[in-house]
């Protein structure tokens, strides 16, 4: 399959700060790649090196081409921070974005496939924040581009948008396109990406599936059970685990085991309040490579320091907006 990004070695330096150091990715033709790192990690300077927007050293290809070189209309980006007119309706905006192209796409059909048929003539300031969004991503359909390039697509939407854009951007890999989208939602890029890379401090520290990340840096899955167990109930189970404050966790339990470790608990007489079984995830990936959790606003929390206002380790598909 041919590659239709490819970076070689890209690093970027502005002043004292090392934005991108040495980064090499390649993303195939119909992929979608995330590139997951928090605040400062360097995606939207690897955003602008991969487009040409910034000088970067190192080699950067794009659809074969120094990305200068290639056809604006192949490409659609969503900015970051994308502001237009508040007074504009959404037909609008996306029928100014099209009048930039020699051709693109009927305006209407970009509207239908944004979700945004029956709001369309509503003014961009009196969209929802998920509107908001998909009439921005509509602007960078409006070419019908074989690259899109979602820079923190959902940052700052409610989890109702964000579904809605997820369901956009899987419809459109469905349809062949390519898209390299940077996000620190890890739900975001677990559920999206067929591949994705992790941005710590501008290095590219690990880079695959996300279920062979997982699998090879995740960890075990946990049982965490609060109960009045006396210690030596550890050694009823035959799963690793430990009993430490009232909490009971045991790990690698398959759910269908679930019930037989319930039973062997209760067996032994102790009572217990509740019980949660977590899966691992690019969360636990990002923990164990980097020492480091992303919380919702994308900000770090290392190991052993308190997390912050916003929760600290927490980044599902459910919360976290601000
Ligand atoms: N134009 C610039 N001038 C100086 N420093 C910059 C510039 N652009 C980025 N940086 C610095 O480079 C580093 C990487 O920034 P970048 O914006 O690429 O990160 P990011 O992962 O996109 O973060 P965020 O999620 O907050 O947007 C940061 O330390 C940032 O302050």
């Amino acid at each position: 399959m041919a590659a239709t990004v490819v970076a070689e070695d890209v690093r970027r330096v502005y002043g004292d700060t090392v934005a991108l150091d040495g980064v090499s990715l390649s993303i195939d033709e119909g992929e979608v790649f995330a590139l997951i790192g928090p605040n400062g990690a360097g995606k939207t300077t690897l955003v602008r090196a991969l487009l040409g927007t910034t000088d970067a050293e190192g080699t950067v290809r794009v659809f074969d081409q120094s990305p200068r070189a290639v056809d604006r209309a192949r490409i659609g980006l969503l900015p970051q921070n994308f502001d237009p007119p508040d007074r504009l309706t959404a037909r609008e905006l996306v029928s100014y974005y099209g009048g930039l192209y020699d051709e693109s796409r009927d305006v209407d059909s970009v509207l239908d496939d944004v979700g945004l048929a029956d709001d369309a003539d509503t003014w961009y300031e009196n969209l929802s924040g998920g509107q908001q969004r998909r009439t921005c991503l509509g602007t960078t359909l409006v070419n019908d581009p074989d690259l899109l390039v979602l820079d923190e697509p959902t940052t700052g939407i409610d989890p109702a948008g964000r579904r809605a854009v997820w369901r956009l951007i899987e419809d459109l890999a469905a349809g062949g396109t390519t898209v390299f989208l940077t996000t620190h939602y890890m739900a975001e890029a677990e559920r999206l990406a067929d591949r994705v890379g992790l941005l710590a401090d501008g290095k590219l520290i690990a880079c695959d599936a996300p279920d062979s990340l997982i699998a090879n840096h995740g960890g075990d899955s946990r049982l965490v059970v609060d109960t009045d167990a006396e210690p030596s109930v550890t050694n009823e189970f035959s799963y690793p685990s430990e009993l430490a404050d009232g909490q009971l966790t045991i790990y690698d339990v398959p759910p269908e085991a679930i019930g037989d470790v319930v039973e062997t608990l209760e067996a032994t007489g102790a009572s217990y309040d509740s019980l949660s079984w977590t899966e691992p995830d690019l969360e636990d990936v990002y923990l164990d490579l980097t020492g480091q959790a992303v919380t919702a606003s994308g900000e770090v929390v290392r190991a052993g320091e308190t997390p912050l206002a916003d929760g600290g380790r927490v980044d599902t598909a459910a919360g976290g907006d601000r």
